[in-house]
């Protein structure tokens, strides 16, 4: 369930009057998603979903609605904020922050087939290129100053090899990026995982759920994209699917010399990135809901693999 704060009908009602969006036909709590309150909203006029925060720093949000309006302005398939009357986006309901959106088409991909690869690929270099120009400013939560801070904690609840292997590893990081040249920078998705799409056929209809949108390294986006879209079970990176993704991001963003040598080390820091996250869910932090968490062994798998396989060669950009 993700209904944390329920609704009546009679409160989205007066919520909708601040807008210029027609009259309430349909209320419906999603049942995915894991932070916030959605609910589908349906208008004589709209499909829309309406998002109360339930957590987070709520002095974010107005990166978030920044960050989707200009990138829905630089048409991107992303759910770019509903304004109301006044021309504001960040509303307040039921004593929490929300936000209404346009309802996107579409279902998301458990086993996206290669045209699917190719659509995510492509507007990913396309968002990667306008997203460079964008001048809000968010760190990246979970980047290597984060994985530094953080993965102590979970030591403890590890075997003595897996602390070797997430101690080491973060060693590799720090000395690997420590001397690296600065990498292209931008506003990224920070979290865009196969369930964060909306697919009709092969079109991708949307891009959601922007809440670890930040500003870094655009390559980050990238090489998480590559471990959840192009892992087979065993964590093996899947050829077709990859060079499917990498080739049509190259196509509208080509990597520098610099993205290219630290390829390899962005797969694996952003699979430990991950297995981390995913640790300190379950043993340090756990949310007050009971909904599953995320395994954290699919990346710990991942990040084995790409340690003992390396990376695939990185598709050159086609000539023009
Ligand atoms: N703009 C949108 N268009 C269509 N469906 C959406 C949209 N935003 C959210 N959803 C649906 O609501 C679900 C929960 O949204 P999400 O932002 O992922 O919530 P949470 O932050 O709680 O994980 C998504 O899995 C998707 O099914
Ligand atoms: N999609 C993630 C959850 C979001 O990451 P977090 O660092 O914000 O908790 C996952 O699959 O673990």
């Amino acid at each position: 369930m993700a209904v944390f704060t329920p609704l009546s009908e009679t409160q989205v009602i007066d919520f909708l009057s601040r807008f210029d969006i027609g009259t309430l036909a349909h209320l419906e709590g999603v049942a995915s998603g894991t932070e916030n309150t959605t609910y589908f909203v349906t208008t004589d006029q709209r499909d829309c979903v309406l998002t109360l925060f339930e957590q987070g720093d709520h002095d974010e949000l107005p990166f978030f609605v920044d960050l989707l309006d200009y990138l829905a302005d630089h048409r991107l398939p992303v759910p770019g904020p509903v304004h109301d009357r006044q021309g504001i986006a960040l509303q307040s309901l039921a004593d929490r922050p929300a936000l209404l959106f346009p309802r996107l088409p579409g279902t998301s991909p458990s086993a996206p087939d290669l045209s699917q690869c190719r659509a995510l690929g492509h507007t990913l270099g396309r968002m990667h290129c306008v997203s460079r120009y964008f001048d809000g400013h968010r760190p990246n939560p979970r980047d290597l100053h984060w994985l530094v801070a953080m993965h102590h904690r979970v030591l403890v609840y590890l075997s003595p090899d897996d602390q070797a292997l997430m101690a080491d590893e973060v060693d590799a990081y720090q000395s690997y990026f420590g001397d690296a040249p600065e990498l292209p920078q931008g506003a990224i998705h920070g979290d865009l995982f196969r369930d964060n799409t909306l697919f009709e056929g092969d079109r991708l209809g949307g891009i959601i759920d922007f809440y670890n949108g930040c500003t870094g390294d655009l390559l980050f986006d990238l090489a998480i994209v590559i471990n959840d879209w192009a892992s087979d079970e065993a964590g093996h990176l899947d050829k077709a699917r990859h060079d499917a993704i990498l080739e049509a991001y190259i196509a509208e963003r080509p990597l520098t010399d610099a993205e290219r040598n630290a390829w390899p080390m962005m797969l694996r820091m952003t699979a430990l990135r991950y297995w981390l996250s995913r640790l300190l869910v379950i043993y340090v932090d756990p949310p007050a809901h009971d909904l599953t968490p995320h395994d954290p062994q699919r990346f710990r798998t991942i990040l084995k693999t790409r340690l003992n396989e390396g990376s695939l060669p990185l598709p050159q950009r086609s000539p023009a």
